[in-house]
């Protein structure tokens, strides 16, 4: 049988030739006293270091390895030469394991023939097989797999919209009161971290965003965290918010917030249908004469922010209303992103016949959702088995509430992100300091 170990015997060569001669002179120096000492620091230190190897992260995966490359079938048997010769294999090579913030990642390269997907499909597997809490995978270079094993989750305690952006700052009060980021933005929030610590930082204008996630799931810490990024921009009338809000539970908190806001059926399609006719009349000024929307007091950028989509667009029962809602927000959805209106829109069951226009939304983000399926259908095909595991998310509100799953634009795999939590403070604070045309 082929070993494909990946251990780079060099290093501990020229480790044990040092040793050597460190013996050789200590015996010259000292005579055999000396040798000897030495020769007992070598081995105390050798069974030292192999018990430390033995049950380290690294020594439990390189010596699993090919158990676990064989029960997920990526062993290739070798051609033989004989008909009675012994069948030999090869499996790919864990040529690096490096230690990284909260875990590891393990660099495997694969065999001919070989894709990454043969592994990547097999991360929840992994996991389970490395005792660890999570495993990524992702490719870097060609014939290379980057397995990232979290061993702790980097994201299981709420942080406030203070805290966002800033892992790890001493003296950060979540709760402090909410203060302006400078410059007034419009193009995208800042609204949690990803998991290694970066900030997550959603765009806005020139696309649509959809927010998936069962109820509970934290759809209103997006929201929120939308309404908070564009404050300063909607104060400065580069920005305008418009809230439909059907379950009145959610946008209603700080409707002075909103330059529209409704709750109501007919009054929402009404407005959805008032962004319609903006966006065509801004197409018509626009056309032949600007290729990019640029905000101004007289073209703000417009937020059309949908609680409950579905309410709309499947549970609606007036079947005129919903039709109405439907050709609205494809519309808007199709045509809208160049002359400066996105929809935010979230909604508890992303399935077809809930929401049938969500392949109009080009940025999506899976909240905690009820099925495995469901992951695909919010953020593309492959999506779960490349680790967004959104159906795992715990639903203990402390520690899965705002955690999701989003898709960058440059990376194929998704990234996993939290959502600062705004509080019913944090939103009196933003009333009491943002009302628009109030006092700054
Ligand atoms: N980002 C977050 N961090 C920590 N906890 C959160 C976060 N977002 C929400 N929560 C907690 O989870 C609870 C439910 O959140 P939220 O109301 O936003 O869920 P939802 O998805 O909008 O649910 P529904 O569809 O029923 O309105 C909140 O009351 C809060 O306690």
């Amino acid at each position: 049988m082929h070993k494909s170990t990946g251990v780079d015997w060099r290093k501990p060569a020229y480790v044990a030739g040092a040793i050597f001669v460190l013996y050789l002179a200590a015996d010259l120096k000292f005579g055999p006293g000396g040798s000897f000492l030495v020769a007992a620091a070598f081995i105390f230190a050798s069974v030292g270091l192999a018990w430390w190897w033995y049950f380290s992260f690294a020594g439990r995966v390189r010596r699993g390895w090919p158990l676990l490359a064989k029960a997920i079938g990526l062993w290739q048997q070798d051609p033989i030469k004989r008909i009675n010769e012994e069948f030999s294999y090869a499996w790919p090579v864990i040529s690096r394991i490096k230690r990284e913030p909260n875990g590891y990642s393990v660099r495997v390269l694969l065999l001919p023939g070989q894709t990454p997907d043969n592994i990547a499909d097999h991360t929840e597997g992994i996991a389970h097989t490395w005792r660890v809490f999570r495993v990524d995978a992702s490719s870097p270079s060609r014939g290379v797999v980057l397995l990232r094993a979290w061993v702790s989750d980097p994201l299981d305690k709420p942080f406030g919209p203070a805290a966002m952006g800033m892992p790890g700052l001493p003296g950060v009060r979540d709760r402090e009161p909410v203060k302006a980021p400078a410059p007034a933005r419009y193009d995208s929030v800042a609204l949690g971290r990803c998991d290694d610590g970066s900030p997550w930082v959603l765009r806005l204008h020139g696309t649509h965003v959809m927010v998936a996630g069962v109820t509970g799931a934290g759809k209103g810490s997006i929201l929120w965290g939308v309404t908070r990024g564009l404050l300063p921009a909607a104060r400065a009338g580069l920005v305008e918010l418009w809230a439909l809000d059907p379950k009145r539970m959610e946008l209603s908190y700080g409707r002075a917030l909103f330059q529209r806001y409704s709750s109501d059926a007919a009054e929402m399609v009404e407005m959805l249908e008032d962004a319609v006719r903006e966006m065509s009349a801004r197409a018509h000024r626009f056309a032949g004469k600007v290729r990019k929307h640029e905000p101004s007091a007289d073209c703000p950028f417009v937020v059309v922010m949908v609680d409950e989509l579905a309410f709309l667009t499947a549970y609606q029962p007036d079947r005129d209303l919903r039709k109405r809602a439907d050709a609205a927000i494809a519309t808007l959805t199709s045509q809208g992103r160049s002359v400066g209106f996105c929809v935010l829109g979230a909604l508890q069951d992303p399935r077809k016949e809930v929401m049938n226009l969500r392949n109009l939304f080009p940025d999506r983000i899976a909240l905690r959702l009820d099925e495995p399926a469901q992951v695909d259908m919010v953020l593309g095909l492959g999506a779960r088995d490349r680790g967004a595991t959104a159906d795992l998310i715990s639903p203990i509100p402390d520690v899965g509430a705002g955690v999701g799953y989003v898709k960058r634009e440059t990376h194929p795999e998704p990234v996993r992100v939290r959502a600062a939590y705004v509080s019913d403070s944090d939103i009196d604070a933003m009333v009491r300091d943002y009302t628009l045309g109030g006092a700054a």
